[in-house]
C-alpha cells in the first residue's frame, strides 16, 4: 500500500499542476474581462453625457447607450463566470478529489475514475476529475464491489465495480487513503465527525451514505417524505439534493426556483455556506412565520412557539376547535364554501379617496352579481377587477378635463411642468394635445392610490370574509378570531385557511415558477398548512423532512400514516418514503442516552464514535443548581468552541441570562437573531432546531420541569443537539423521563467543587 500511496500522490501532484496551469489561464482571462468591462463602462458613462439637444442626436445616443448597456451586462456576466471558475479551481487545488472507482463496462477496458466536488478536464478533454453528481459517480456512493447498475439520462447502465478507494487530501497532500467495500468506509467519516462544530454547516459530499444518496438523487417522486432520527443527515441531504438537482437539470432549473422553509433565522444562516461551497447559488429561504407575515401585512402573526405557550391556557373545547382547524377536512370546507359562495355574500368594501366614495361596496357587489354564474371564481374576480379599472379610467379621463384640473395646469411652475412632461416634450402635434396629456397625468397621479387599491384587491375584505366563513362553519371560534383581529393579531391556526380562502376567491397568491419546495422540520407543520403551501407552489415537487419524535408541539405519527395523509393532502401522484435511522451527530454514548428516552428508540442506530457518557448533575436546590450550571459552563467553554445552554422556553433563557451574564461571557439568542455567537449561547429549544453544538447543557431536568412524559419530544430534541458533550442539571427529584433510563447510560455527579 505504501507504494500505491506514492503512486496516488504522484497523480495528485500531476492533477494539482494541471489545476495551477488552468488557474493561471483563467486569471488572465478574468483580468482581461475585467479590463474590458471597465473600458465599456467608461465609454457608456461618456456616451450618456453626450449633448442631447437635437432630437436625432438624442435617438441615436439612446440606441448607442442601450447597446453599451447590454455589452456591460454581458461582460459582467462573463467576469462572474470566470470568477466562479477561479474559486472552484482554488478549492480543487487544496483537495482535488476524495474518491476513486475502478470499473469495467461489459466488453470494454478497465477504467479508473476520480471523484471530487467539481469536474476537471485537461486540454485533450480527458476527465481528470468527475463531479460527484455525474451519473457514474453514483456508483461510488451506492455500490459494493461487483456488478452495479446506475441511472444515466440515457437509461440504466451496468458496470463491474472492481475497486473503491477513499482519500483525505489536504493542501495537495494525501493524509489518509484506503480501499473499502462499503458505501463510504467509517474511518474517514469518523474523522469528519470528530471535528468541532462550526458557525456554518459543511457539505458532506465526500462521505454521503447510501441511504442519503437515494434521497439526494431521487428525481422521480413528486412527494418525497424523509423521516429521519435526530442527527441522521436530513438537512445535509436536502442541501446536497438541491446541489444535485441544480446540476441534473441545469438547463431548466435555477436556484431561484427552489424554496426552502427553514425552522428559524439562525438555521438559515447556519446552512448558508453549503451550496456556495459546491459552486452553486443558494436557494430561497423563508420561515413559515415570515411567509405568513408577508401575506398578512399589518397583522401580528402568532409564532409556533407563542402558539404552543398560548395553547397551554386553552380550554378543552378551544383545543378541539384548533385541532379541527389544522386538518385537511377544514381546508376542504374552505374550498367548498368558496365554490358555493353567493355573489351577494362577498365581503366587498368601499373604495374611497379623501373621504369621497369612488366605488361603493354595493356597486361592486352589483357588478360582480351581473356576471354569469358559471364562470370560474378566478375568472369572475379578474373580470370584476378589469371592469373596475376601466370604470376608473373613465372617471379619471372625465376629471382630467374638469375646471379644477385646468386651473391647476395654468398654475404649473416650470419645474412642475418639466417633471410631468419628462422626455415627451416634442411629441405633441398641438398645444391642446399637450394640455390634455398634462391633465391626464395630473389626474392619474391623484388617483394612483385607487389604481393601487384595485390592483391589490383592496376592494375585497378577506379578513371579514373569513370571519363570515367561521360564523357559518365553526361558530365556536368566531369570537376569538374577531377579537384578535381587533388587536391586529392572528392565530397561527387561522393563517392557512384564511389565506386559502382569500386566494381561491381572488385568484391570487400562487407562485407557479417554483419547481421544488423543501420543508425541513416538517413535523411542526399541520396538514392545513401543507395543503396551503401546495396550493401556493402548485407546480412544485415536494421534499419534506422531519422526525416525528422531535415534534415539540404535537403528537408523533407513524411514518407510513404520515405519508398516506400527506399524499392525500397534496394530491401526490408519485410519493416516496425514506427512513434514516443512523445518527451521525452525537457520540455513541449521547445517542444511546437520548434514544433510551423514546419508546421506539431501539430503531435508532448510533454511529460508532466514542465519547464520555452524559452527566447528570444532581443538586439539592435551585441555588446549587445555578452554581453547578456556572461551573459546568465555564469548564465546557474552556474546552469547546460552541457551547449551548438550551432551555424549554424563552422566559427561562432570559432568567438564566440575567443570572449568568455578569460573571460569564454568555449571549442570549432571540427570534430575530441570525448569527450564532462565539462561546456560550443561551437559547430556547425552538430556536435551536436544526442546529448543533459541541457541548449542550440542560438547565433543569427535575420532575417540576418535566413532570409528564408527554414532554419527551422536547427533552429528546434538546439532548440531540449535542455532538461531543451533554450535561443535565437536576435540582431535586429527577423527571420521570430521566428516572426510567438505565443508570448505566449516564454518569451521576452528586456534588461539585465550586471555585
Ligand atoms: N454522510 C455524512 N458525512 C459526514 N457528516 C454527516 C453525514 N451525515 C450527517 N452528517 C453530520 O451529522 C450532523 C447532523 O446532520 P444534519 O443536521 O443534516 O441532521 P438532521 O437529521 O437534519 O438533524 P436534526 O433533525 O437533529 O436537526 C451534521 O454535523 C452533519 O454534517
Amino acid at each position: 500500500m505504501e507504494n500505491e500511496r506514492q503512486l496516488e500522490q504522484n497523480r495528485v501532484d500531476q492533477v494539482v499542476k494541471e489545476i495551477q496551469k488552468q488557474q493561471k489561464q483563467t486569471e488572465k482571462e478574468y483580468k482581461k474581462a475585467h479590463e474590458e468591462t471597465s473600458s465599456v463602462e467608461k465609454n457608456y458613462v461618456q456616451n450618456a453625457k453626450v449633448n442631447t439637444t437635437e432630437v436625432d442626436d438624442r435617438m441615436e445616443t439612446n440606441a448607442e447607450i442601450q447597446q453599451q448597456k447590454q455589452l456591460v451586462a454581458k461582460n459582467v456576466q462573463t467576469e462572474q463566470i470566470l470568477k466562479e471558475q477561479l474559486e472552484t479551481l482554488q478549492d480543487l487545488e487544496k483537495s482535488p478529489y476524495f474518491g476513486r472507482i475502478d470499473i469495467q463496462d461489459p466488453g470494454d477496458e478497465q477504467e479508473t475514475l476520480y471523484i471530487g466536488t467539481a469536474s476537471l478536464n485537461d486540454d485533450h478533454q480527458n476527465f481528470l476529475i468527475y463531479d460527484w453528481r455525474a451519473p457514474i459517480s453514483s456508483v461510488y456512493y451506492n455500490g459494493t464491489l461487483g456488478h452495479v447498475e446506475y441511472e444515466t439520462p440515457a437509461g440504466q447502465q451496468q458496470t463491474d465495480l472492481l475497486k473503491k478507494r477513499q482519500f483525505k487530501i489536504n493542501n495537495g497532500q494525501i493524509k489518509n487513503m484506503f480501499d473499502t467495500n462499503e458505501t463510504v468506509g467509517d474511518e474517514i467519516l469518523q474523522d469528519v465527525l470528530d471535528e468541532h462544530s462550526d458557525e456554518y454547516m459543511k457539505n458532506i459530499v465526500a462521505t454521503i451514505q447510501k441511504e442519503q444518496n437515494d434521497i439526494i438523487r431521487d428525481t422521480k417522486s413528486d412527494l418525497l417524505l424523509v423521516q429521519g432520527v435526530a442527527g441522521s443527515g436530513k438537512t445535509s441531504a436536502i442541501l446536497q439534493r438541491i446541489a444535485f438537482l441544480l446540476y441534473h437539470s441545469r438547463d431548466t432549473l435555477n436556484a431561484d426556483q427552489i424554496v426552502l422553509f427553514s425552522p428559524n433565522l439562525l438555521f438559515s444562516r447556519y446552512i448558508s455556506d453549503v451550496l456556495p461551497s459546491l459552486g452553486e447559488k443558494n436557494m430561497r429561504q423563508v420561515t413559515l412565520h415570515e411567509f405568513f407575515s408577508r401575506r398578512l401585512q399589518g397583522l401580528n402573526v402568532e409564532s409556533l412557539f407563542e402558539h404552543y405557550e398560548n395553547e397551554n391556557n386553552f380550554s378543552t373545547e378551544q383545543k378541539k376547535l384548533n385541532k379541527y382547524k389544522r386538518s385537511i377536512k377544514f381546508m376542504q370546507s374552505v374550498k367548498n364554501y368558496a365554490n358555493h359562495l353567493p355573489a351577494t355574500d362577498f365581503h366587498f368594501t368601499d373604495i374611497t379617496l379623501n373621504g369621497e366614495i369612488i366605488f361603493s361596496k354595493e356597486e361592486i357587489t352589483r357588478l360582480y352579481s351581473s356576471f354569469a354564474g358559471n364562470m370560474t371564481l378566478g375568472h369572475r374576480f379578474n373580470t370584476l377587477k378589469k371592469k373596475l379599472l376601466k370604470k376608473l379610467d373613465k372617471i379619471v379621463g372625465k376629471r382630467s378635463t374638469s375646471k379644477e384640473i385646468q386651473d391647476m395646469l395654468e398654475d404649473l411652475s416650470d419645474e412642475q411642468y418639466n417633471e410631468i412632461i419628462g422626455d415627451k416634450e416634442d411629441s405633441f402635434a398641438s398645444y391642446d394635445e399637450e394640455q390634455a396629456y398634462l391633465g391626464l397625468q395630473i389626474t392619474q397621479k391623484q388617483y394612483a392610490v385607487i389604481y393601487d387599491a384595485l390592483y391589490n384587491d383592496f376592494f375585497f375584505d378577506g379578513y371579514e370574509q373569513y370571519g363570515a366563513f367561521l360564523k357559518q362553519v365553526l361558530p365556536g371560534s368566531f369570537n376569538e378570531y374577531a377579537q384578535n383581529l381587533e388587536y391586529h393579531r392572528i392565530e397561527l391556526d387561522d393563517c392557512a385557511p384564511l389565506l386559502y380562502l382569500r386566494d381561491l376567491l381572488t385568484d391570487s397568491g400562487q407562485s407557479h415558477s417554483i419547481e421544488h419546495l423543501f420543508i425541513d422540520e416538517m413535523q411542526d407543520y399541520t396538514f392545513a398548512q401543507m395543503r396551503y403551501l401546495k396550493h401556493v407552489f402548485a407546480a412544485a415537487k415536494l421534499t419534506l423532512l422531519g422526525d416525528s419524535e422531535q415534534a415539540l408541539y404535537s403528537e408523533s405519527q407513524r411514518p407510513e400514516d404520515l405519508l398516506q395523509g400527506l399524499t392525500d393532502t397534496v394530491h401526490a401522484q408519485r410519493s416516496n418514503l425514506k427512513l434514516l435511522n443512523k445518527s451521525y451527530r452525537s457520540t455513541k454514548q449521547i445517542t444511546n442516552f437520548m434514544k433510551a428516552m423514546l419508546p421506539e428508540g431501539n430503531d435508532i442506530e448510533a454511529f460508532n464514535r466514542p465519547g464520555d457518557r452524559p452527566v447528570i448533575c444532581q443538586v439539592s436546590d435551585e441555588k446549587s443548581a445555578l452554581s453547578a450550571l456556572y461551573s459546568h459552563l465555564k469548564k465546557s467553554a474552556a474546552k469547546y468552541s460552541s457551547v449551548a445552554l438550551i432551555t424549554k422556553n424563552m422566559t427561562e433563557s432570559q432568567q438564566l441570562y440575567e443570572r449568568l451574564h455578569h460573571n460569564l461571557n454568555v449571549t442570549l439568542l432571540e427570534e430575530k437573531d441570525r448569527t450564532l455567537p462565539e462561546g456560550i449561547a443561551i437559547l430556547p429549544i425552538y430556536l435551536a432546531k436544526g442546529l448543533e453544538f459541541d457541548s449542550v447543557i440542560v438547565n433543569n431536568v427535575s420532575e417540576t420541569e418535566y413532570p409528564k412524559t408527554n414532554e419527551r419530544g422536547i427533552l429528546y430534541t434538546i439532548c440531540s443537539r449535542a455532538m461531543h458533550e451533554l450535561i443535565l442539571i437536576c435540582p431535586g427529584k429527577p423527571s420521570p423521563l430521566i428516572k426510567e433510563l438505565d443508570p448505566a447510560l449516564y454518569t451521576t455527579e452528586q456534588t461539585l467543587s465550586l471555585k
